[in-house]
């Protein structure tokens, strides 16, 4: 099945639009990682077993990992882990690449072969050829930025170019010219709900993955409102931060487990 089609059918089987982000940083973790040499993803396995029953997709980022020794190994481990014990929970890898075809080939190969990911966030800045590496992988996903979640969003994505702001034309660029296989997503802030609207109205049912919630304080209910599709669904709305780091004591997972039923269940409530 391919990650569109996997994400579909978890969106519904788990009742969840949720997404758990692994970004595991070492002077975050509890206490009792503070000796445990492979602590990056022995927190991640298991935040992400805690959090499984109300997950629609994981989304670990890569530079939580590729930034320390042996994180790299980490997260291979962490995914073979992931597609091992959660088979039917898609794997997002947040690693927003993009290069020229040759080299962009290579972080297809690092992305859905080294790692094992269903799908990877990747920039769309360097345009077609930087994405058909990605394009071309059969059940793969390709989850291209087009409005971040971050203040900085403004200084290029909503920069006017006849007559309609970049994100715009990265928006209907991708969803009438380069989502030949059905295999493409965006990436779009919960922080800027109106956007997410506009958005919305150009792609159809196409997936957006929206981060922002929680700790970047994104409105839940405005995302969903403005983001969902006809049938309830067609979000990914991650949070990364605020799951992880609920609770730095002993019962870590316990608390990350309640934040993620807890924003399920208030995703849920505006669908
Ligand atoms: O526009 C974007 C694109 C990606 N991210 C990533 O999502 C998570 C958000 O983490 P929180 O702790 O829930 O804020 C993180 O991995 C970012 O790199 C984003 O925030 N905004």
């Amino acid at each position: 099945m391919s990650f569109i089609d996997r994400l579909r059918a978890r969106w519904h089987t788990a009742d969840s639009l949720l997404c758990v982000g692994l970004d595991p940083d070492p002077a975050r973790l509890p206490e009792r990682f503070a000796n445990d040499e492979d602590a990056l993803f022995a927190f991640c396995r298991d935040i992400a077993d805690a959090t499984a029953g109300f997950a629609c997709a994981f989304k670990p980022q890569i530079a939580y990992f590729a930034a320390h020794d042996g994180g790299e190994s980490a997260l291979q481990r962490l995914i073979a882990h992931l597609n091992a014990i959660h088979p039917d929970i898609p794997v997002i890898l947040d690693g927003k690449r993009g290069d020229i075809g040759s080299t962009a080939a290579q972080y297809a190969v690092e992305a859905f072969d080294r790692f094992g990911a269903d799908a990877v966030t990747l920039n769309p800045y360097m345009g077609f050829d930087s994405a058909e590496p990605f394009l071309q992988r059969d059940g793969r996903g390709a989850i291209f930025l087009c409005h971040t979640s971050n203040p900085g969003a403004r200084d290029f994505q909503e920069l006017m170019i006849d007559g309609a702001p970049l994100y715009q034309h990265v928006a209907r660029t991708i969803a009438e010219k380069w989502n030949g296989a059905g295999n493409c997503a965006l990436v779009v802030g919960a922080t800027f709900p109106e956007e997410l609207k506009v958005i919305r109205g150009i792609v159809g049912d196409m997936p957006l993955l929206i981060p922002g919630v929680g700790a970047q304080g994104g409105d839940v209910a405005a995302v969903v409102k403005n983001g969902k599709t006809a049938d309830g669904t067609g979000l990914v709305i991650n949070s990364s931060r605020g799951i992880l780091y609920a609770s730095s004591g002993e019962d870590f997972a316990e608390a990350a487990a309640d934040a993620a039923r807890e924003l399920r269940d208030d995703i849920n409530r505006w669908r």
